[in-house]
């Protein structure tokens, strides 16, 4: 009788990871502890995979990268309060970039918190996740586990996807309620990030608005990229004949080496252009908000595909909003486009072509030198050739110089197979980048980092030994943050803001727990430690010797440095 009466019991530790088994989620990233110390053990015997990390920033971002990679919510398991803070910049991380992931952390009980009565890591966590998430929500009672997991999911991944907090107090856990009854409070999310159809109207205004263009445009985001509606972009590229830009993450949507790719002529393109179709690309920072010298002084038109209809007008003024999902507008448009489109008047396109090729060609003997130390165009030819030969390999990136060069000279060949700091340009989301791309694609990772970028995340080593995952870590060792020539303005020796230790051995850390370390300080010596990192598939860091001379301080963009006017006393 006893043992039929707990048959007939569940509790919210079984509900919980019954209703992400329901809805097909199979993998969890995070940091065991009080209270989900239990929950990860119980979620792992249920066939649940659980990354344990070494903190979980790092178990947050690579859940932030898992949902851009998957279209289902990566999940980020913290601990309370001081846990629950560590994951919360990789939470902010995934809202930003558009990227669909869940941050379930346990909490302290409310009756403790509300009075303020110091319960253990106490902290109001549901009110500080709200303003950095695109939805946040906590659970009470078991029953309503069903459900707040299926809030959860929706939230995070229909309409523009984002992070989503879910709160559990430490006593949901260990609340029992019938079995039955929980089987049946349990939900299946039906259809959670429905196809949003453009207007008919719409479709119309923005065929019109190309048609008119002598000089279109067309600038793919990784909105492209996570929509996985590759086909349809492709046909709409090359049906139309339109030159592309790629942004960082869309590169290999069509490979970069595409004769319409208008890649390695950006600031042609971009001041030229009469006609500009952003297809999952936002008018930001990045793009220089859509105005200004970067965009010459023509008068151009902009046709804008979102599923966010609130960003259009956003940075300047959209002639053709195209509100929809990347997959349904592009379809439309083709079917919109008929059999006689019209290409884009030749001396347009061979004009960006010869500046594409004149570029390359510029650009071709410095990848080849072979100094040593290596510079960073020395080494990144070396990469760039690694990634031609393996185009599915996944490609981590981070830094400043190691970003920018790596960004322009390493071309992809596959969708969704360039991995980097996304809209923010924020340091240290490398490791857990690379952990769950490897765990959630089995392809093998190439990670390249900046020596200061690998710091923010290099324990996470141990973690990639531990699971023996196929990462091969590449770190530009310039002795810095930019390079490693900075000295203390104040005369005293003490190091710069931007040094480091010389000549610092990376390749020992990774030796530490049982993975491959190599000194690289040549092309050649690089070359053969990554081909046979990416032979092998074991956990590898290569310590790349970079002349400390090579970099400018914050790459690319340093121009959004505020620079002090005050003369020096
Ligand atoms: C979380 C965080 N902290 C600090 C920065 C500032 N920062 C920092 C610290 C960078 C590191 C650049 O040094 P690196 O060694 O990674 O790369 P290079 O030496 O190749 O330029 S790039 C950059 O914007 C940041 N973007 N994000
Ligand atoms: N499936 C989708 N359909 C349409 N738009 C999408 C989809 N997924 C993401 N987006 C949009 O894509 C855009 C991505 O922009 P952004 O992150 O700035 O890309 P990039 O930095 O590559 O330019 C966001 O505005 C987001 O709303
Ligand atoms: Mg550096």
């Amino acid at each position: 009788a006893e043992a039929d009466a707990q048959q007939a019991l569940t509790d919210g530790f079984h509900l919980i990871i019954d209703a992400l088994k329901l809805n097909d989620i199979n993998t969890i990233y995070g940091v065991p502890g009080i209270p989900i110390t239990d929950f990860g053990r119980m979620a792992q015997a249920e066939g649940i995979r659980v990354i344990s990390f070494r903190h979980e920033q790092n178990a947050g971002n690579a859940a932030a990268i898992a949902g851009y990679l998957t279209q289902k919510p990566g999940i980020c398991l913290t601990v309370s309060a001081p846990g629950f803070l560590n994951g919360l910049t990789a939470l902010a991380h995934a809202t930003t970039n558009c990227w669909p992931m869940i941050q379930i952390s346990g909490s302290s009980e409310r009756e403790i918190v509300d009075l303020q009565q110091g319960d253990y890591e106490e902290m109001d966590q549901l009110a500080i996740a709200k303003p950095l998430c695109k939805a946040a929500y906590r659970i009470l009672h078991a029953e309503d586990i069903g459900i707040g997991i299926a809030r959860a999911i929706r939230a995070a991944v229909s309409g523009r996807p984002g992070g989503v907090y879910l709160d559990l107090p430490a006593k949901l856990f260990g609340q029992v309620m019938d079995a039955a009854a929980g089987t049946r409070s349990l939900v299946k999310v039906i259809d959670p990030a429905p196809k949003q159809l453009p207007a008919p109207d719409a479709i119309a205004r923005a065929l019109n608005v190309l048609k008119g263009a002598k000089k279109p445009l067309i600038i793919l985001g990784k909105g492209a990229s996570y929509a996985q509606a590759d086909d349809e972009i492709r046909a709409l590229v090359e049906k139309s004949g339109i030159p592309y830009l790629p942004m960082s993450m869309a590169k290999g949507l069509l490979p970069d080496n595409h004769p319409q790719s208008a890649g390695a002529a950006r600031s042609l393109v971009l001041k030229e252009a009469d006609v500009v179709m952003m297809i999952g690309a936002r008018l930001n920072w990045l793009l220089s908000h859509g105005k200004g010298k970067q965009w010459g002084s023509e008068p151009k038109k902009f046709i804008q595909i979102d599923i966010e209809p609130k960003e259009m007008d956003s940075n300047v003024e959209i002639a053709a909003p195209l509100v929809g999902d990347i997959g349904s507008c592009v379809s439309a448009l083709l079917d919109g486009m008929g059999g006689d489109w019209q290409r884009p008047p030749a001396g347009w396109t061979d004009m960006i072509r010869e500046k594409v090729e004149a570029n390359i060609a510029k650009m071709a003997p410095r990848l080849m030198n072979n100094n040593s130390p290596m510079d960073f165009h020395g080494a990144l030819g070396v990469l760039k050739t690694v990634i031609k030969e393996r185009p599915d390999a996944i490609l981590v990136n981070e830094g400043a110089n190691t970003l920018d060069f790596a960004r322009s000279i390493i071309d992809m060949y596959k969708p969704r197979k360039r991995l980097d700091v996304g809209t923010w340009g924020v340091m240290g989301v490398g490791m857990g980048t690379a952990i769950a791309a490897a765990i959630e694609t089995g392809h093998p990772v190439l990670a390249v980092e900046g020596d200061s970028a690998f710091g923010f995340s290099g324990m996470e080593v141990e973690t990639i030994c531990r699971y023996n995952l196929p990462v091969c870590i590449v770190v530009f060792n310039n002795n810095g943050i930019y390079r490693g020539t900075d000295v203390n303005p104040s005369g005293s020796s003490d190091a710069a803001t931007t040094v480091f230790v010389k000549d610092a051995r990376y390749d020992k850390m990774m030796e530490a727990f049982g993975g491959v370390g190599v000194y690289a300080t040549s092309p050649d010596e690089l070359r053969r430690a990554v081909n046979e990192a990416m032979d092998s598939g074991k956990p590898t860091l290569i310590n790349a010797v970079i002349d400390e001379k090579a970099g400018t301080e914050s790459g690319r963009i340093g121009n959004l440095n505020p620079q002090s006017v005050v003369a020096k006393k």
